[in-house]
């Protein structure tokens, strides 16, 4: 007899009635934000990412953090493959970087990855992140002093070094120019051939939604999914 499927093995991502309420009076339950009675979602694999959008306010930044375990959903379910629990990373809109230079914010993300890498290792590491996120040349600067766009490229390159299985990105084009978008568009790709299962928030129209296998949408408190042709 075939072993009955598990959970972990139908969906990366499981969610059934979540829901969140805003803070308000102890005695009160809240404004309903969003909720979403049912999501299954596994990216196709080695192709594309989640484009996440909605109004200003409609509740993204908050979805985001509550599937990335940074905030209590009010209710429901919510569960992560098995593989992928505990190593959800989460990249603010406006990423915070430590008081160093470029390499050394690479550094530090090395010495500090779950999985154990010897000294060399992390060099190799570091050094492959300057060239993919093409800051070799500014890797002596301290961070502070980077322009915006290559401040996000930092933060994606940090986050991305130790290859986390699922990366959620908060409005990962704010502030970049077409340019950068683009190029960004590319390096999402190249993460997501890697086998990394990327969703991204955004309310505009751009490389980044062009480059979508799916669609997920906040509106009227409701989470919309599309599926991409293709
Ligand atoms: N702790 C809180 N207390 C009260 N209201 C909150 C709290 N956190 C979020 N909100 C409200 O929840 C709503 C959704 O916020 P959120 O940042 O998730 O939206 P968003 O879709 O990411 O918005 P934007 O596109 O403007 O970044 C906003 O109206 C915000 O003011």
């Amino acid at each position: 007899m075939p072993k009955p499927r598990t959970l972990a093995e139908e969906s990366l991502l499981w969610v059934r009635d979540l829901q969140y309420r805003l803070p308000d009076a102890p005695t009160s339950p809240g404004r309903l934000l969003w909720q979403i009675p049912s999501l299954e979602w596994t990216p196709d694999p080695r192709r594309g990412w989640v484009h996440l959008s909605g109004d200003n306010g409609s509740g993204k930044t908050t979805l985001l953090r509550v599937l990335a375990g940074m905030q209590p959903a009010s209710g429901g379910e919510l569960r992560w493959q098995k593989g992928a629990a505990g190593q959800i990373r989460y990249l603010h809109q406006q990423p915070y970087l430590f008081d160093t230079s470029v390499a050394g914010n690479l550094v530090l993300a090395a010495r500090w990855q779950p999985q154990r890498r010897s000294a060399g290792e992390q060099r190799d590491q570091v050094e492959a992140m300057l060239e993919w996120s093409g800051l070799s040349e500014h890797a002596r600067q301290p961070a502070r002093s980077l322009s915006g766009g290559e401040r996000a490229r930092l933060a994606l390159a940090r986050a991305w070094l130790s290859r986390p299985p699922v990366l959620l990105l908060d409005e990962p084009a704010a502030n970049l120019d077409q340019a950068a978008v683009e190029q960004l568009a590319i390096r999402l790709e190249q993460m997501s051939q890697a086998g990394c299962a990327v969703i991204l928030s955004s309310h505009q129209d751009n490389a980044l939604s062009h480059g979508c296998t799916a669609r997920w949408t906040l509106a009227e408190v409701s989470l919309h999914t599309e599926r991409m042709p293709g």
